[in-house]
């Protein structure tokens, strides 16, 4: 007879597990690629500024360097002429010089400018090494390239920079219901490849999205032995619960090894971990809430620790509106909407059925409720992840 009975295994076991499978053969390998194309990737090396910007004492605005002192007795009622100056644009050195008088404040006469005001030392000037300095550290090895990493490194002298080439991971959803476009009573759109895609784009992955496999175990196992060899981690979603045509557990464990059925988190339970010619091949859930979850707290965080990899996710505080109930025995994971009311943010939980999408779209972010806690009461400063 089928087994039904579901166990599970504390959340930090399930990150062990896949990270002892990637580490014994999964090794990033680096590439060195022009700044203008690093989009969502990590650097594999320490970057430290070349030169420092700007390089040397510049003019702000356009107009006349001069030596604040010889400005400090003149007011509007009593102009003065200065005869020792030079003429500079916006950016350039204003060399012996200590301010900038902007032109439209003086006028020229007889080769002498006539000012009005005085002006103080370093007025319209920006320093030598304001923005950045020979030698400032950039961006840490392992980082993720965000936006404005990208522009310090390019002002910093590099054109080019050096990341890792994240694995090759395939996505192959199961289900013979699963169609594109729905055109019977009973299909349901295929949508969780989306989901995926998204989320793992955000950090590089090179993904391949496979059209939807029925539920049969020997066609699953072909799959599976043909993608093992083509890609570093495969992804099957969906029949990894106990149900009689969740096939997942039966196709991987005929073909490699399980070793994990189960994690205590919700939701996301029904998730496999386990091995093929010692490749991690992961059964996700199929409900898509579960499998964004099971992705983003268990796989993405075990791979970004194993190879030490900082994604710099955003988290904010918030307070909660209303107590929260949570089983015990089950990390959880509350989407939650967000709202700034009187100066503070206040959490507000949003529907927790996991085959729901909408509470994913309508939420800011979730909040993760140790196994151990089954209430978050009322009025509770907590950490909202940002999805
Ligand atoms: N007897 C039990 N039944 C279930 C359990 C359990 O512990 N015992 N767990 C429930 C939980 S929790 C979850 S989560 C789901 C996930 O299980 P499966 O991975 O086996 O998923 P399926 O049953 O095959 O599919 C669930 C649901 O999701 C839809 N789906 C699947 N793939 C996609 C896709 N690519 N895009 C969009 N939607 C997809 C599928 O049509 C089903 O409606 O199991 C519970 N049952
Ligand atoms: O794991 Mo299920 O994902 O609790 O809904």
């Amino acid at each position: 007879m089928k087994d039904y009975h579901f166990s599970a295994v504390l959340p930090q076991h399930a990150r062990a597990c896949i990270q002892e499978i990637l580490r014994n053969y999964l090794v990033l390998k680096e590439e060195e690629i022009s700044l203008y194309d690093a989009k969502n990737r990590f650097v594999a090396e320490n970057y430290k500024a070349i030169h420092t910007s700007p390089s040397a004492d510049v003019a702000a605005m356009d107009g006349y360097a001069v030596m604040a002192e010889e400005t400090f007795d003149a007011y509007d009622t009593n102009p003065k002429y200065i005869e020792n100056f030079k003429t500079v644009q916006t950016g350039e050195s204003v060399e012996n010089f200590n301010t900038v008088i902007p032109f439209e404040d003086v006028q020229v006469e007889d080769g002498k400018i006539k000012i009005f005001q005085s002006y103080y030392p370093r007025q319209n000037v920006r320093s030598q090494g304001e923005d950045i300095k020979e030698g400032e550290m950039i961006i840490k090895k392992g980082e993720i390239l965000t936006f404005f990493d990208k522009v310090y490194l390019k002002a910093g002298g590099w054109l080019c920079v050096r990341v890792y080439k994240m694995p090759k991971v395939a996505f192959v959803p199961t289900g013979d219901e699963l169609v594109d476009k729905i055109e019977e009573v009973g299909q349901l759109v295929e949508f969780n490849s989306v989901i995926f895609s998204e989320l793992l784009s955000q950090y590089g992955f090179e993904i391949t999205i496979f059209r939807p496999v029925a539920n049969n175990l020997n066609v699953l196992k072909e799959t599976l032995k043909k993608l093992i060899d083509e890609f570093d981690i495969v992804f099957v979603n969906a029949g990894s619960s106990k149900g009689d045509k969740d096939l997942t557990h039966e196709a991987i464990q005929s073909l490699g090894k399980v070793t994990v059925h189960g994690i205590a988190i919700k939701p996301g339970k029904p998730t496999v971990i386990g091995e093929i010619n010692g490749k991690l091949v992961m059964g996700l859930p199929g409900f898509p809430v579960s499998m964004f979850f099971v992705l983003k707290e268990i796989f993405l965080r075990a791979f970004f620790d194993a190879y030490l990899l900082n994604p710099k996710e955003k988290s904010y505080f918030a307070v909660v509106e209303r107590r929260i109930g949570s089983d015990v025995g089950a990390e959880e994971y509350i989407r939650v909407h967000v709202e700034n009311k009187d100066g503070k943010n206040h959490a507000r939980v949003l529907k927790r059925g996991a085959s729901a999408i909408s509470s994913l779209k309508r939420a800011d972010g979730y909040i993760i409720v140790p196994v151990n806690v089954d209430v978050v009461e009322e009025g509770s400063l907590v950490e909202v992840k940002m999805i």
